[in-house]
């Protein structure tokens, strides 16, 4: 990352021009970057980001403006402030992660590579120099691999996959950097590998800088998918809510048609809810929800899907359900319901729930209104023949009266 201006280095790599473009772009990208922490205040490695591209900028000027200090305290100066930019990439990413940070470690750190900087490479060895912060990139870079690496229940996010890549590229870049810096004899790099040096500098730079933008991608991802749960969740019960619920079983009542697959719908109400909510208030209620919500999920097999269709009646869809399998399923479900026994503080309460089942039968089926229609009545009759119970066979209408 740190640059020696070279008689042979033709125009276009300019050091001081490709300087105060750096540094225009990397002012560019932290307003960016605060800019969306000012939106998400929350997101506090955004902030952490800002900071280190603030720094960063200072670091490229210093070197661009002719400050009055001699050209050595400059360049180390210069370093110092370029090379903060990678621990506070690490800060970020362990903060996006929701990891604590051990700052003193960062410190120690740092001081080390600094004193390698000055005192082992110093103002005479320009390799040397080279190699040290080509390990410092090593070093951090590293550990924001296996910090991305751990967050991988995300993986599928663009943000990750761009990171990662970016950071594993800034690993093999510094490689080659440090291979170069100790491959060379002399304190200082030959014409050729000079100007590769000053190439595999630059694209270090862009490559840490890009990461901010991956970091950034990430958090507007999280920040996306969380609206979109939102908009989909019940706030409650965290199980689909009504419109996202209708919309999945439509869906699989289609291809379930389609296809001649089986498929079933439960309707679970549960039973004098409200004497719980007159007896013991609203707060009460509403944990007896979510638990039951829990009780549901942890009963359900992957591919089923569940939906609080609102107040307290609970919905589940079964693809592929067999009348016996569904059967079977409302009958677990509804056991495992009168088992539950919610604790909610000092209360322990007991509740039941009674089952409607509706198999899907294509003629008499059309489309999911009539499945739900079915399903409700048999609701409407578990609860006439006494409540806790699972219905599935529609009881033959009364004759009427003549
Ligand atoms: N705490 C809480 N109560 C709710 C919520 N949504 C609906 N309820 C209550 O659920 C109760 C439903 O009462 P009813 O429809 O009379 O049914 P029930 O008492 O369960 O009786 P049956 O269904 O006939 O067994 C009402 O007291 C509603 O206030 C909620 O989100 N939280």
């Amino acid at each position: 990352m740190f640059f020696m201006p070279s008689p042979i280095i033709p125009s276009i790599l300019d050091f001081k021009t490709t300087l105060l473009s750096t540094t225009g772009y990397t002012a560019m990208l932290t307003l960016v970057v605060l800019m969306f922490w000012l939106y998400n205040r929350n997101e506090r490695a955004l902030l952490t980001l800002g900071i280190a591209g603030c720094i960063a900028a200072c670091g490229t000027l210093i070197a661009y403006l002719p400050l009055p200090i001699p050209a050595w305290p400059n360049l180390v100066l210069d370093t110092f402030l370029l090379l903060l930019y990678h621990p506070l990439a690490v800060v970020a990413t362990r903060q996006l992660l929701g990891l604590r940070n051990d700052w003193r470690f960062h410190l120690a750190m740092l001081t080390i590579i600094m004193l390698c900087f000055v005192f082992w490479a110093g103002p005479g060895s320009y390799t040397r120099r080279v190699g040290v912060t080509a390990c410092a990139h090593i070093l951090y870079w590293s550990m924001i691999v296996a910090l991305l690496y751990r967050g991988r229940q995300w993986r599928t996010m663009m943000g990750y996959r761009l990171g990662l890549g970016l950071a594993a590229l800034t690993i093999g870049v510094a490689l080659f950097r440090l291979a170069m810096s100790w491959l060379e004899k002399g304190s200082n790099f030959s014409s050729v590998n000079q100007l590769l040096v000053m190439f595999t500098s630059l694209s270090l730079f862009w490559l840490t800088f890009c990461y901010s933008l991956s970091l950034l991608f990430i958090s507007y991802e999280r920040l996306l998918l969380q609206v979109r749960q939102q908009a989909q969740q019940d706030g409650l019960t965290q199980l689909y809510n009504h419109r996202t619920f209708h919309e999945q079983a439509a869906a699989m009542f289609s291809r379930s048609r389609q296809r001649g697959q089986a498929l079933a719908l439960l309707l679970i109400d549960l039973d004098h809810f409200k004497e719980v909510n007159d007896r013991y208030g609203h707060q009460v209620g509403d944990e007896v929800l979510r638990q039951l919500a829990d009780c549901l999920r942890a009963e359900s097999r992957q591919g089923d899907v569940l939906g609080r269709h609102g107040g307290e009646e609970f919905v589940v869809m079964l693809p592929l359900a067999s009348r016996v399998e569904a059967c079977n399923v409302a009958d677990r479900l509804r056991l495992a319901i009168a088992n539950l026994q919610p604790r909610v503080g000092e209360l322990q309460l007991s509740i039941s729930a009674s089952i409607g089942v509706a198999c899907l039968r294509p003629p008499e089926h059309e489309n999911l209104a009539s499945l739900f229609l079915e399903a409700d009545l048999l609701l409407y009759q578990a609860k006439r023949k006494g409540r806790n119970r699972v219905e599935i066979e529609r009881e033959p209408e009364p004759e009427a009266q003549h």
